[in-house]
């Protein structure tokens, strides 16, 4: 083959897409008792009643997004055999952030291309009152489901849509909000008037076990691959990962895909000659360790300047032999990196601080010692992740302090 030839290769899968975050399965497993009372719920809609405002909750990846999608296209193909006017609004609050956003965006599907509004400029009233009369034009019930709620910084939709009909600011449609939300203080933080509004039923999802994760991977699997490619171990062993990590049935998929993909890998190279043809345990090892390092990665992203420089400081003395590492010392380095970079740098107390957070994520290990037996206490820092996935996620910081000695390597390899 020539060097960096594409070639199609189908192997492992036979639909690969099956195993994407956004793909819908026909039937969901291991959500029965959730979808049972789910299903109890949403069954005024069909005499063309007006259900309760829904409330689901849950850990990510336990099911809700896809049971919501699941028994909403299941009521809107029964609703239109018995002729009931039903319509649902999927938004996702992610990127939303404001009644407001959520207002214009609704406002617009409703509307056709040509009479658009734009995302600023107008009273919030204004939005919500062209609402309303989008709504009244179709009467009907209007389900609207508002994923990742908790991204929403103020309550006034939820307040405004719940009680839309009390308030007299529609008169032939009728609305059910569903929120979803994987953030279990976002109820409490909510008014009370909009919690009794929005939480009128409120249905829990629990995480998955690794039996259940095993039942959701049969399913996929049997979609997503050709007949032989999976070694026995590897549903069970992705099942088992995925049960440690909270029962995230995203997780699960996403390990499988990962091996799969790894396995397609070694053998477009020819380096599995083992077993050429089969994803084994082997590659669900490597896949999840890719994935931890992805994870590390979007973690260290997320952290502020600061605490990347921190975190940086760190990086150093372990390249330099040094860890663990006296928080005195490690904040001397903290503070000549910052220093290099910036005019202020923060306190040893703030690093201290930052550092038992990083701590938390699994970035850096701390540990209080003792002096001796007429001695204070004082701290050790190490850091808890390989060296190479620090150096790589940090690479906008060590652009601007510039590259120290002791990572110059890591620095060189990763380029
Ligand atoms: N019971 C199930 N059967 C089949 N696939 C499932 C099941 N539960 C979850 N999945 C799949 O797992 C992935 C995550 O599920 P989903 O998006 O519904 O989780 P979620 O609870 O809404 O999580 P988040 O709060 O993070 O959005 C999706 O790809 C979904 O299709």
């Amino acid at each position: 083959m020539t060097a960096y030839e594409f070639s199609p290769q189908a192997f492992p899968y036979e639909n690969r897409e099956a195993l994407l975050d956004d793909y819908t399965p026909d039937t969901l497993v291991g959500r029965d008792s959730e979808l049972e009372e789910y299903h109890a719920a949403l069954l005024p809609a069909i005499n063309g009643e007006q259900p309760d405002n829904i409330f689901l909750y849950g850990k990510a990846g336990v099911g809700k997004t896809a049971s919501t999608k699941f028994l909403l296209d299941r009521l809107t193909s029964d609703a239109d055999r018995h002729d009931v006017s039903i319509h649902t609004e999927f938004l996702n609050c992610d990127g939303l952030n404001t009644s407001y956003r959520v207002g214009v965006e609704l406002v617009n599907n409703y509307r056709s291309a040509d009479e658009q509004i734009s995302e600023s400029g107008y009273p919030r009233s204004q939005v919500y009152d062209m609402l309303w009369e989008e709504l009244d034009k179709r009467g009907g019930l209007h389900i609207i489901v508002l994923d990742e709620v908790d991204h929403l910084n103020d309550d006034s939709i939820l307040y405004q849509l719940s009680r839309a009909r009390e308030n007299d600011n529609i008169e032939t449609a009728r609305i059910a909000v569903i929120g979803i939300s994987n953030d279990l203080t976002f109820r409490d933080s909510l008014s009370p008037k909009v919690r009794s509004s929005l939480c009128e039923r409120q249905i829990s999802f629990s995480t998955y076990d690794a039996n259940e994760l095993q039942d959701v991977l049969n399913q996929r699997h049997e979609v997503a691959f050709q007949d032989g490619a999976l070694s026995d171990d590897v549903i069970p062993l992705c099942a088992a990962y995925g049960a440690q990590e909270s029962g995230d049935a995203r997780k699960a998929l996403d390990l499988l895909l990962k091996a799969g993909d790894k396995a397609r890998e070694e053998r477009e190279q020819g380096s599995n000659n083992d077993h050429p043809d089969t994803v084994t345990e082997k590659h669900v090892k490597e896949g999840r360790k890719m994935l931890e390092r992805e994870e590390v990665h979007r973690g260290i992203m997320d952290l502020s300047e600061n605490e990347q420089i921190a975190l940086y400081a760190l990086a150093t003395l372990h390249a330099e032999g040094e860890t663990p590492i006296r928080s005195r010392k490690h904040y001397e380095r903290y503070k000549l990196l910052s220093e290099r970079a910036k005019d202020d740098s923060f306190t040893s107390r703030w690093m201290r601080d930052q550092m038992d957070d990083l701590a938390m994520l699994g970035l850096v290990s701390v540990e209080k010692k003792n002096e001796g037996l007429d001695g204070g206490q004082y701290r050790e820092h190490d850091l808890a992740q390989d060296l190479s996935v620090v150096v790589d996620a940090l690479s906008d910081v060590i652009d601007l302090v510039g590259v120290h000695d002791s990572i110059r390597e890591h620095v060189d390899r990763t380029e």
